[in-house]
């Protein structure tokens, strides 16, 4: 597969569409899949994966495992097998890790690369090099690793190998599924009980996995600790991990069939762990008709499929509490307020200014160009939705390297009096690879060209 940073500007062009329906299960999910690669190369034994997201940001993380001589089968259809090769059993990588876009990929692999004897380096693109990496510098550092840095903290990130870490017990500035894991990461080969404490529950994809694969964390209120003290009682086994459809993922067909008259589709093996549906109770809230249907239990995680119909959303106050529990979802979001009738508000979310691109700038920005009354704001943004048949009128779009921008717009052109035209949409890869071609699939009109 050629890299995203490699690839020629790939354009779509949204228009309007009929009713949207059909079924369809979406590509894996994201933070599973970076933790399958990740857990099962320092498991003992072999690891089978099943449905892998075979997206650019989670093969980077596959890469980075090779380069440093874990065994990994290339992924075809979803399956991948791993032989682990224990937690002390990874090989100094010949050049920098490369890991492209993935901030998860960069935040989590600094915390097991801490642990290690060798050297490395971790590098990614150009919207992964602009983003902050103090936040996990700062807590691996008071455990004893040595980290050297760009300019405030960017990464390029240099990690001094051979260092003796220490457990901390580190309460987390940010809501952050990401610092959380990389210190509990660095935690599997410290001395002591690794604890952080979250200022709101963040996803917790982490904890559960490891967890099934042998090195329990044990949870008490906001605080989560790796159990043994003893790093050399620590081991992970190798086993069969299956991976749910992307709930980050569904999410765009979550509000696509929400805000098309007559549609219904139905979204099938979607991860629905609770600390990642923020965005059915938000889209609930607004007077979405989404149903649960056939839940279960997979792998650790709980699993159901996702029946959606059309029906007129209302502007809400999003409650601050679900913010960290949709974090990925307000690009598309922010779409469907712009249907809505009347006016949504969202604070306490200024962590989007800090994804692949700052999403309440550039959502702002977009939305306006398509003549809708968006506010950005430190912490959120403040629409007036328009309640219309079709709000929105035609635009030029530049996704800014940020895959969640491109794909919220291509919802928006589903009710666009003109044409939505998105820059930048090879970044779609990383993490939603098909996702055209499903959209086209279930009715919605997109049209590709390369520039
Ligand atoms: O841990 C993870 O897999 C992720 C955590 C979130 O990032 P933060 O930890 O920066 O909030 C999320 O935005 C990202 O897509 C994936
Ligand atoms: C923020 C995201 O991912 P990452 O931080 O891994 O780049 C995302 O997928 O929306």
């Amino acid at each position: 597969m050629t890299a995203v940073h490699d690839s020629a500007s790939l354009i779509y062009r949204s228009t309007a569409s009929q009713a949207l329906e059909g079924e369809a299960r979406v590509p894996g999910d994201k933070s599973i899949s970076h933790r399958s690669i990740m857990f099962g190369s320092l498991a003992s034994g072999t690891t089978e994966i099943s449905g892998f997201l075979e997206g650019e940001d989670s093969l980077n993380t596959l890469r980075c495992f090779r380069a440093m001589g874990v065994s990994i089968t290339d992924p075809e259809a979803g399956r991948v097998t791993i032989e682990g090769v224990g937690l002390h059993g990874l090989k100094q990588p010949e050049k920098p890790l490369y890991v492209g876009n993935s901030g998860t990929s960069m935040r989590l692999m600094s915390g097991i690369l801490a642990g290690q004897a060798f050297d490395s380096v971790l590098e990614g693109d150009a919207s992964l090099s602009r983003r902050p990496m103090k936040r996990v510098i700062d807590p691996l550092v008071a455990m004893g690793a040595r980290i050297d840095a760009g300019p405030e903290g960017r990464s390029p990130l240099k990690i001094h190998g051979g260092q003796s870490l220490k457990a901390i017990d580190y309460a987390m500035p940010m809501a952050s599924a990401q610092v959380k894991s990389c210190v509990l990461l660095a935690g599997l080969y410290a001395e002591g009980c690794t604890c952080v404490t979250e200022p709101a529950p963040t996803r917790d994809h982490t904890e559960r996995m490891l967890s099934g694969l042998g090195v329990g964390v044990a949870r008490d209120g906001a605080r989560v600790c790796i159990e043994q003290a003893d790093p050399t009682t620590r081991r992970l086994e190798g086993r069969r991990l299956e991976v749910p459809a992307d709930i980050s993922s569904a999410a765009f067909f979550l509000v696509a069939a929400s805000i098309v008259p007559d549609s219904e589709i139905l979204l099938t093996h979607v991860g629905l762990n609770p600390t990642r549906t923020g965005v059915i109770d938000i889209l609930k809230a607004m007077g979405a008709d989404i149903r649960i249907e056939n839940r279960r239990e997979v792998g650790g995680e709980p699993v159901a499929d996702l029946r959606v119909k059309s029906a007129p959303l209302h502007g809400i106050a999003i409650d601050e509490a679900l913010v960290p529990l949709a974090i990925d979802e307000f690009p598309v979001l922010f779409v469907a307020a712009a249907c809505a009738t009347g006016r949504t508000v969202l604070t306490g979310a200024e962590e989007l200014r800090v994804k692949e691109s700052d999403r309440i700038a550039v959502m702002a920005d977009g939305l306006a160009k398509l003549g809708i009354d968006a506010t950005p704001t430190a912490d959120g943004m403040i629409i007036e939705g328009r309640g219309e048949p079709t709000p929105f009128g035609s635009a030029t779009i530049y996704a800014q390297g940020d895959h969640r921008i491109a794909m919220a717009f291509a919802v928006a052109g589903l009710k666009a009096r003109g044409e939505v035209t998105i820059h930048d949409c090879q970044f779609v890869e990383t993490s939603f690879p098909g996702f055209a071609e499903l959209f086209n699939r279930l009715g919605g009109c997109l049209e590709l060209s390369r520039h």
